[in-house]
């Protein structure tokens, strides 16, 4: 059986600086981890807000293995705000302290999972275990994912794949924008595979992680052992699948592990951020095969299900949120949850440091850089332009009185868009469409909403729009 240390073996290293930490020889000048992040940890504090420092990178524990220096992240949100706001100055200053090239990255996890060197006796004298370990995030379950009307039908499928891997949906693969949970569905699904059956074995890892780890098996001749680790499983999750993209021997490696997978009925859950036919140079074959399953899109959730989210996650912090707040937040901030979670970690770190209690003028004060910047990318004029040119219409044409249909389709597309995404009302996105009557822009709502059940394709671009306006 895999031990969280064998599975935690595919880490990411960004390709430019992927020299390991010990090539770098500065294990030597630094013997302790933990002092190097110290001191990294206190040049960062004179770069970056007390409550950065605060929220996200005081809680993370340094550690190594043998391709390098890994920072332990207490949640998986943490974990992805620190890749994305700060690993780039995190490895400049571990680099400048290190005087060469460092590898680093950035794990849900502490200190004890650090993994032993692969000869340590204590791991090769490891006890059996009855329950199999995991690197599933257990902080991401079916309980504390709201559901809405956005993402009904990918939890639908996640559950009914976590009560009968293998049988129910192969692949189930979920697939939409940054951050609206598909990651957390996926590991949701693994959480509930692991309370039914505790030696099930599920392997989560990201696409990157599958790359690297082929890199190196294939440079440490270690193919067979790597094919092994994958084939073994009862479910193989992997996160962000576009990543594969261009790249052929990955691929390659992947159609034959998901052919073996799919044969010995384990299952096989993957996302991506867009629909997969829509990725280019993935190879033809590994599409339709992803196709053999459940595809579901996951999409940005509607207001109400925004609310809901900001509200469950204060609770599970023990905060208490109040509504008027959680409603500012979700009417401003439409395109992610991700972002929505950071303005509220925002919120709660302020608040805390200062005493105070949170209030509609107090978020209203904290987040209003935030909420401009939301505020100012869907405007009507910023729909009208991006629908005409998605349609590659004149934007006069648009707003033109032209009924032919290729025009009034994307009409009342943008019609609809602005009435779901601006607080716009029906008069006034009347008047912005050549000024046009209300009813019209009623009925352009509901004729969308209708042929976006019916029509994939039309369902398709509906999306594609909604995520170019709110990414
Ligand atoms: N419906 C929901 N209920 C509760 N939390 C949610 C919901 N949707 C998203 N989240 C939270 O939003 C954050 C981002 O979600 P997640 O990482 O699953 O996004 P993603 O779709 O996988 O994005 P990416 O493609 O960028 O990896 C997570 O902390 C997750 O818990």
């Amino acid at each position: 059986m895999d031990s969280i240390a064998t599975l935690l073996d595919f880490r990411f290293c960004p390709a430019h600086r992927s020299v390991p930490l010990r090539d770098a020889g500065f294990l030597e000048l630094y013997p302790r981890m933990s002092e190097l992040w110290r001191r990294c940890l206190s040049r960062l504090e004179a770069e970056f807000s007390a409550e950065d420092i605060h929220t996200y990178l005081a809680p993370l524990q340094a550690g190594e293995d043998e391709s390098g220096f890994i920072l332990w992240a207490p949640n998986a949100y943490t974990m992805e705000t620190v890749r994305e706001r700060f690993l780039d100055r995190i490895l400049a200053v571990l680099e400048h302290l290190a005087g060469g090239a460092v590898a680093v990255d950035v794990q849900v996890g502490t200190r004890s999972n650090l993994r032993a060197t692969p000869k340590a006796p204590a791991r090769a004298k490891a006890p059996e275990r009855t329950v199999a370990e995991s690197n599933i995030d257990p902080n991401y379950t079916f309980e504390n994912f709201v559901e809405g009307k956005s993402n009904q039908l990918g939890k639908a499928a996640a559950t009914q794949v976590a009560m009968n891997p293998g049988r129910a949906y192969n692949p189930l693969l979920l697939y939409g924008g940054t951050g609206l949970g598909k990651t957390h569905l996926m590991h949701a699904a693994g959480n509930l595979m692991r309370a039914n059956k505790p030696d099930v074995k599920v392997l989560y890892l990201r696409s990157e992680q599958f790359v690297s780890g082929m890199v190196r098996a294939l440079q440490q001749k270690g193919m067979d052992e790597f094919k092994r680790r994958f084939r073994t499983v009862d479910a193989l999750l992997i996160d962000d699948i576009q990543f594969f993209a261009g790249k052929n021997t990955t691929q390659e490696e992947f159609f034959h592990t998901f052919n073996a997978l799919f044969e010995g009925k384990q299952q096989i859950i993957l996302t991506c951020d867009r629909y997969p036919k829509e990725v280019d140079n993935l190879e033809p074959r590994l599409k339709s095969r992803l196709g053999w399953g459940l595809s579901v899109a996951i999409e940005p959730p509607d207001f109400e299900t925004r609310a809901a989210i900001v509200l469950a996650k204060a609770q599970a912090k023990g905060v208490d949120l109040p509504e008027e707040v959680a409603v500012l937040m979700a009417k401003r901030m439409r395109s992610n949850v991700r972002d929505l979670e950071g303005a509220l970690n925002t919120l709660v770190a302020r608040a805390n440091f200062e005493g105070r209690r949170i209030g509609l003028e107090f978020a209203q004060e904290t987040l209003r850089d935030l909420l401009t910047v939301h505020a100012q990318a869907i405007t009507m004029p910023n729909i009208q332009r991006i629908v005409a040119d998605y349609f590659q219409l004149r934007l006069a044409d648009l707003l033109s009185k032209k009924r032919s249909r290729s025009i009034a389709r994307p009409r009342q597309m943008a019609m609809a868009l602005a009435k779901e995404l601006t607080e716009h009302s029906l008069p006034e996105i009347g008047d912005a469409f050549g000024g046009r009557d209300h009813t019209t822009v009623l009925h352009a709502c509901r004729t969308i909403r209708d042929l976006r059940e019916t029509d994939g394709k039309l369902r398709q671009d509906w999306e594609k729009l909604v995520r170019t306006l709110t990414e």
